[in-house]
């Protein structure tokens, strides 16, 4: 199958890489055209637009990093519009609102194209080696047609029905992620503060009722002061702000969310956007020790 892949970020680098590796025909395209370089040296083919791709591909995918782009993307002068039509689909993997993929679809299916919504959970790892978890929404006839490429890049696909349920699923679970990540963060320096070994934390976390991959995974690097992005910060501070929209419109009172996403402002404001997301811990490392 021939694949279009649009935005080659940390994300879609990892994801048509893989597809490579599997057998796929990739055509990348990305607004900044040297990092398609690495790609190609694998055995992709470059599109110099959204459109060219979308004209050469039966299926065009994209992550891109938040609405602005996602909608850039396909209305833009030579996007993904220009060329759509009856017998393409489109499949957007970037974490967006509801609203946003609302439109996109709509814009798709009145050229007759076809529009699938399709999120992941999981980050730059499970992107490399095919596990993510991907949450689709829109055309079923796409999502089985997609079947062989989403089985390459997720360890399990749900189908979540109508156009917004896929990213509202994602909004949701990232909304709980950046939250623990915060109390989290303020755990490792209450342990260190108040005299305790942060990695003896580590230990005892890992072997009780709130084990998690996270835990495990990032806190060890975090102690480090080690943040290299696999997450970046900003992406996360960008879903906190979509998923309180959310909570907005559903009026869900969320003080706890609106706490982390006031604490990923105040990394972005320390210029931690392009780093992981973990290093919202260095704002609780801000807060002085009493003397
Ligand atoms: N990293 C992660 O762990 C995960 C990320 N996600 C989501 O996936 C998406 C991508 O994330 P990630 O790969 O980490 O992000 P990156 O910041 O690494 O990549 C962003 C991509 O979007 C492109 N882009 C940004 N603005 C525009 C624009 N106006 N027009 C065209 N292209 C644009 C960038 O192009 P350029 O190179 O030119 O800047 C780049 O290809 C985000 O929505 C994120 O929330 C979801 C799950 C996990
Ligand atoms: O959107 C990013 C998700 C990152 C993760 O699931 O670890």
């Amino acid at each position: 199958m021939e694949v279009g892949f649009l935005g080659l970020g940390i994300m879609g680098k990892a994801m048509s890489m893989n597809l490579l590796k599997n057998g796929f025909k990739v055509t990348v395209w990305n607004r900044t055209l040297y990092k398609c370089d690495e790609v190609v040296a694998h055995g992709a083919s470059v599109g110099e637009t959204p459109a060219e791709v979308v004209k050469k591909c039966k299926i065009t995918i994209a992550i891109l990093s938040d609405p602005a782009a996602a909608l850039s993307v396909v209305f833009d002068k030579d996007g993904v519009l220009e060329q759509i039509c009856n017998g393409k689909g489109y499949i957007d993997m970037s974490t967006v609102d509801p609203q946003t993929s609302c439109k996109i679809s709509e814009a798709i299916t009145s050229k007759g194209g076809h529009f699938l919504e399709a999120p992941v959970s999981g980050s730059k790892q499970p992107a490399e080696t095919g596990q993510l978890v991907i949450l689709a929404a829109g055309d079923k006839a796409l999502y089985e047609e997609a079947g062989p490429a989403f089985n390459v890049l997720g360890k399990k696909s749900f189908f979540l029905g109508q156009i917004g349920n896929g990213a509202k699923m994602k909004l949701v679970v990232n909304m709980i992620m950046g939250s623990v990540m915060n109390a989290f963060s303020e755990g490792l320096v209450l342990a260190e503060r108040g005299g305790l070994n942060p990695h003896d934390l580590l230990d005892v976390l890992d072997l009780g009722g709130i084990a998690n991959p996270m835990f495990r995974g990032k806190g060890p690097a975090m102690l480090r002061d080690d943040y290299s992005p696999a997450f970046p910060l900003k992406h996360q501070q960008k879903d906190m702000r979509l998923a309180l929209a959310l909570g907005d419109q559903n009026a869900v009172s969320m003080p706890v969310a609106a706490a982390a996403n006031e604490a990923f402002k105040k990394g972005r404001s320390m210029g931690l956007g392009d780093v992981d997301f973990s290093a919202v811990l260095e704002t609780v490392k801000l807060l002085k020790h009493p003397s």
